[in-house]
């Protein structure tokens, strides 16, 4: 039976200071799915073996270096192991997945969370297993392993998250290398391998409120640092003193973020951090600078400024002033020889959504 739908997840920006691994915001800038499955159509998969031909717009992030062949590309890879999971091998016969994707890759925008999401809901979709938003992101849990930009992608808005306690048999089912989650790619082979289910209700999250003049400048410079990289300068353990620091500036910028008129006396200084960001400045030059000397003073209607997610995106909240504040971050990168774009971005409020 032909069938038709459209999938759209927002890109994210995670930590927002000092939430690492726990705050995000969904951002108004969509990775898009359109789909079609019609068994008549089927020499349009390329002969795919998992009867899923994938094309990019040619605007798309990633256009010319992006997989086309279903078990690499991350999209679809995910939605197939949704897919074994739940005892179908592959997708339904002549299945055409067409995407349009804006989120720039591996600038901290969340374009893996986006993908991975769409991937999920992609093979809850085909595979009509009628999964909750909740049960799709302990799927996503298995394979973006930290659920910031996941929750925010999925559900949109600004959320905060957190990873419940496993029990040893579920902690050992999670913790499976990504390569048997998802499957190496085969050549065309499908090996017949089961992949692990993932445990139920693995992540907890909260929805907070947001001032909705507070608006999302993202600079965004024109190199990639990829999070694993962007994790791995990250010491193992803290003192207290940073830890302490963090969380008192993370409980009160939940509630910041939400009053009206917004504070820059208090969101300024609640979003600095000591987790994340100094380890990072290694790899994205000008950034210990670039935080430290835009500030509300100096540009009337900025809030405050931080890494977007593992970087190398700088983003400001501000409610005015919102061109002379990306021109400012975008004059600093350039002393380093490093160019720059800019969005101005609103809240995604409503996150991943499927539509006929
Ligand atoms: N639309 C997409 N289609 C296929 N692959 C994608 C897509 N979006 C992202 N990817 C894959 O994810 C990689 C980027 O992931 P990475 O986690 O390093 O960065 P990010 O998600 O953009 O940043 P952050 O997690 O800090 O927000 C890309 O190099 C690509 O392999
Ligand atoms: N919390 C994550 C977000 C990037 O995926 C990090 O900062 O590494």
């Amino acid at each position: 039976m032909p069938r038709s739908f459209k999938i759209s997840v927002p890109a994210s920006s995670a930590n927002i200071g000092p939430g690492y691994d726990v705050l995000g915001v969904g951002l108004g800038l969509y990775l898009t799915l359109d789909v079609e499955i019609n068994a008549k159509n089927a020499s349009a998969t390329n002969n795919d073996p998992n009867n899923c031909g994938i094309s990019y717009s040619e605007d798309s992030e990633g256009y010319s270096s992006v997989p086309l062949k279903s078990d690499e590309n991350l999209i679809t890879r995910t939605a197939l192991y949704v897919l074994r999971c739940n005892n179908n091998r592959t997708f339904p016969s002549g299945t055409k997945v067409h995407i349009h994707n804006p989120i720039p890759l591996g600038r901290g925008l969340g374009s893996s969370g986006a993908a991975v999401v769409a991937g999920v809901m992609l093979g809850n979709e085909v595979g009509q297993l009628g999964f909750s938003k909740q049960r799709m992101l302990d799927y996503c849990l298995m394979i973006e392993r930290h659920p910031d930009n996941i929750t925010a992608a999925m559900m949109g808005g600004f959320v905060g998250s957190f990873l419940r306690d496993l029990t040893p048999a579920e902690m050992e089912r999670r913790e499976i290398p990504l390569s048997e989650v998802l499957g190496e790619p085969s050549g065309g082979e499908d090996t017949g391998l089961v992949p692990p289910s993932p445990p139920m209700d693995i992540g907890h999250h909260v929805s907070y409120k947001w001032n909705k003049a507070i608006k999302c400048i993202a600079i965004i410079p024109n190199f990639e640092v990829s999070t694993a990289d962007s994790r791995g300068v990250l010491p193992h353990a803290y003192t207290a003193k940073d830890l302490v620091f963090n969380l008192q500036r993370l409980a009160v910028l939940t509630t910041a973020l939400t009053q009206d008129p917004p504070n820059p006396q208090l969101i300024y200084p609640a979003m600095q951090d000591r987790v994340h960001q100094p380890y990072r400045k290694t790899l994205i030059p000008g950034l210990t600078e670039i935080l430290s000397s835009v500030t509300p003073s100096t540009y009337p209607g900025l809030l405050g400024i931080c890494l977007s997610g593992a970087g190398p995106t700088i983003l400001a909240l501000a409610v005015d002033n919102f061109e002379d504040i990306a021109e400012e971050i975008i004059n600093r990168f350039s002393k380093k020889n490093i160019g720059c774009t800019w969005k101005l971005l609103e809240l995604a409020y409503d996150g991943a959504q499927v539509s006929n």
